[in-house]
Formats: C-alpha cells, structure tokens, sequence
C-alpha cells in the first residue's frame, strides 16, 4: 500500500517522496543495487519503461518488475510506462508487482479505460506529461487520478538538464491538484539533484524522481541525505 498525499496544499517534509530511477542503475546487479539504494534512503523505486517506438530508446519490462520483487524489494515499484500501445503491458505489470503506474496520455488508445485497469487491480494510478505536453488531459479523468508525473526532459534518456519552465508547469498542476481536493502525488523526473529539489519542490513537487544524480554520486546516502537538507529548507 502507498501512502498517498495526506493533505492539500504544500507539501511537508514528512510527504516528500524520493524515487531513484533505475535507469542509471547497475543493469549487471541491479537487485543489489536497488537494495543499496533503499538502505541508503530512498522511499520507492522508479522503473522507466521504454519501448524504442514512443521514446527512441529500450530498456526494460515486467519480467525485471518480477526479478526485484522476487530478489526481496518490499518498497513501492513506480512503473512509468514510455510505451505505445499502453493497455497491454499494464496487466503484466500488475502481475510482476507494481506498486503504481503511469502512462503518457498521447500514448494511450483509451486514457479513461488505461487508468481504470489500474485502478480496477488496486494500484494507484497516474499520467505523464512531456514537456510540450498540455496539462489539459486531466480535464475529465481527475477522479481517477493519484499521481500526476511532470517530466522536465523529453523522455528516453537519463543524465539530461533540466527544464527551466517545469516549474510553471509544476505551480499549474499544483493548483488542480489543490482545486480538486483530491490527494494527488506530484512527481517530477529529470535533470533533478540537490542544486535545484528546493525551488522544485517550492513550485509544488513532493515526488523526486533522480536516475544520475544518485547512481552516478560516489555514496548514495550521503546524496540522499544532502538532497533531504534542501527539501527541509523548501518554503
Ligand atoms: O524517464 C526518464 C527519462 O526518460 C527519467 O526517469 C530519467 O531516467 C531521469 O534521469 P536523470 O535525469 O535523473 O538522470
């Protein structure tokens, strides 16, 4: 179970959710890289699924799913699906043990019917938005909504810089999330590290998605820890 959003508004420190992305991982060990990472710190585990057709890139599917959780990880697995067609794969990642997942809206066939298989297995369920992509997809499906995902690259690689107008976007989506009432995580991925989670999370993130900044750091605790000080500081 995943603890949702607790109230509206403002994210807390207690709310803050950091989610490495595997993607710059150790692929040849990966469950004792994740197992290091979460005894580092980390709260979930971000596993970017990507297609080589949606994103020009390929990485991995259910099966790892599967692996880590067979290989002992209890945290939450955030499945972001980078696939076209979506429906799919979401009934193999519901199998293989996900705790979440989120789909590009432009990449779905149906999003009201791609969310409500999420949501009809127990999972929580999200949409992603690319940096061009317009906010306006969450107009008639908010109700079924747990996660919003801001990405601040275009999707396919780690090691990107992030985008400057995220955080226009991250105030945008904030203030539906607090019209709606609804407790809706904010997550955002790419380009994250510790000089700029302060003015994300100032801009209304409370989920931190980070691949290099964390895998590629000389010890994964003490980037962790460093990026806590800054989201403490966070207004
Ligand atoms: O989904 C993606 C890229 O498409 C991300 O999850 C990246 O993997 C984040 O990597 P960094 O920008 O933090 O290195």
């Amino acid at each position: 179970m995943v603890a949702p959003l607790c109230r509206r508004g403002r994210p807390s420190m207690s709310n803050f959710v950091i989610a490495p992305s595997i993607l710059s991982a150790n692929f040849a060990r990966l469950g004792d890289d994740v197992d290091h990472v979460l005894a580092a710190g980390a709260d979930w585990v971000h596993f970017d699924v990507m297609d080589n057709h949606y994103v020009p890139n390929l990485t991995i599917g259910p099966m790892v799913c599967h692996a880590l959780r067979k290989h002992g990880v209890t945290a939450p697995i955030d499945v972001h699906l980078m696939v076209s067609p979506v429906d799919r794969l979401i009934g193999d990642f519901i199998e293989a043990g996900a705790s979440m997942i989120t789909f590009h809206p432009e990449a779905s066939e149906h999003i009201d019917r791609s969310l409500q298989l999420i949501k009809d297995a127990g999972l929580q369920a999200g949409l992603v938005f690319n940096p061009a992509t317009p906010l306006h997809y969450l107009d008639y499906v908010m109700d079924k909504i747990d996660m919003i995902l801001i990405m601040s690259v275009n999707p396919g690689f780690g090691g990107q810089s992030f985008l400057p107008s995220t955080l226009d976007k991250l105030q945008a989506a904030r203030a539906r999330i607090d019209a709606s009432g609804r407790p809706i995580r904010l997550e955002v991925d790419g380009g994250v590290k510790v000089d700029n989670i302060r003015a994300i999370a100032e801009a209304g993130a409370d989920t931190f998605v980070a691949g290099s900044a964390i895998f590629n750091a000389d010890d994964y605790q003490t980037e962790i820890a460093k990026m806590r000080a800054e989201l403490a500081l966070a207004r």
